[in-house]
């Protein structure tokens, strides 16, 4: 008989243009080996020139989902997306904390606090930004906010390498064990460079930028590529620097795809 492989979670939003939210992570889990499991928070509608709407789902749906998994089917790792309330966000931590998943636990957590759509769609009530600092980064092994969500969550306007810095001491107050300032949106002309932290080790990631507007779910896959590579035991520092090899061929065999900003390819290992 087969043995079950390693298993992820991811309690996120549905995009039915198919390049972020569950639909990135579920195909990041399965292109890194990991069977995924979903806990589904919102339904957006979504193609790629933006959102449209979204509409949630009802938050004993949300915590029933991961209940029903966590007791049954086992969970090696969780990730959080988009959670598009303070009433979703309070339940998932609570629920968490029922299923002994977290920072605490042996079950490593990563949080992506996605406030917005790239096409600078909200996909958080604005209210929630508080419940994600007070509720879920406490909760976190790991916490990966993009530019904008850095400056959102504690006002840190990134610009450079100090700033960076800054930001993730700010972040690391909310009680994370690690935060991952993505730099995706520095400097168009230079590196992509992120800041991997636990507030002793300071790690600079550093790759080369690809010249492409389709990074449409690049945040959400990259998260889910760590927390595959949490799920199958890694440490942070190893989980991460595998997201980051692992999201740079995913923008440089990303592919356009409708009028706007097409998806990054979590299945560049396919390619022939
Ligand atoms: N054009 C690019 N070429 C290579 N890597 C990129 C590019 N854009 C983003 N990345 C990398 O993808 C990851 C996510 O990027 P970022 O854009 O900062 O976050 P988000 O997708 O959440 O907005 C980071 O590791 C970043 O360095
Ligand atoms: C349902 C859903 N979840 C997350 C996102 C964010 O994805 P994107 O707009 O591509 O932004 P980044 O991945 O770059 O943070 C979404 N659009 N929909």
């Amino acid at each position: 008989m087969n043995t079950a492989p390693r298993t992820a979670l991811t309690i996120a939003g549905s995009d039915s243009g198919g390049g972020a939210g569950i639909q990135a992570d579920l195909r990041t889990f399965f292109a890194n080996g990991v069977h995924g499991m979903v806990a589904l928070t919102a339904v957006t509608v979504q193609n790629s020139l933006g959102v449209q709407g979204f509409s949630e789902i009802p938050v004993d749906v949300v915590t029933g989902q991961i209940k029903a998994v966590a007791t049954d089917m086992g969970v090696d790792a969780a990730k959080t997306g988009m959670l598009a309330t303070a009433e979703i966000i309070n339940a998932v931590a609570k629920t968490l904390d029922e299923v002994h998943i977290g920072r605490n636990t042996s079950t490593p957590f990563v949080v992506d606090p996605v406030a917005a759509s790239m096409t600078g769609h909200a996909l958080l009530r604005e209210e929630a930004l508080e419940a994600i600092r007070t509720e879920l980064f406490p909760r976190a092994t790991l916490i990966t906010p993009n530019l904008d969500e850095v400056r959102l969550l504690t006002g840190v306007h990134v610009t450079g390498p100090a700033t960076q810095r800054e930001a993730a001491e700010a972040l690391l107050e909310f009680g994370s064990a690690w935060v991952l300032v993505k730099g995706g949106h520095l400097d168009a002309a230079q590196d992509c460079v992120d800041l991997l932290s636990d507030g002793t080790s300071w790690i600079e990631l550093r790759g080369p930028r690809f010249d492409t507007r389709n990074t449409h779910g690049g945040g959400d896959t990259m998260a889910s590529a760590i927390t595959s590579s949490l799920a199958k035991g890694a440490e942070v520092p190893v989980a991460v620097a595998e997201g980051k090899r692992f999201i740079e061929r995913c923008v440089a065999e990303s592919y356009p795809l409708g009028a706007g900003v097409g998806p990054v390819s979590p299945f560049w290992r396919l390619s022939p």
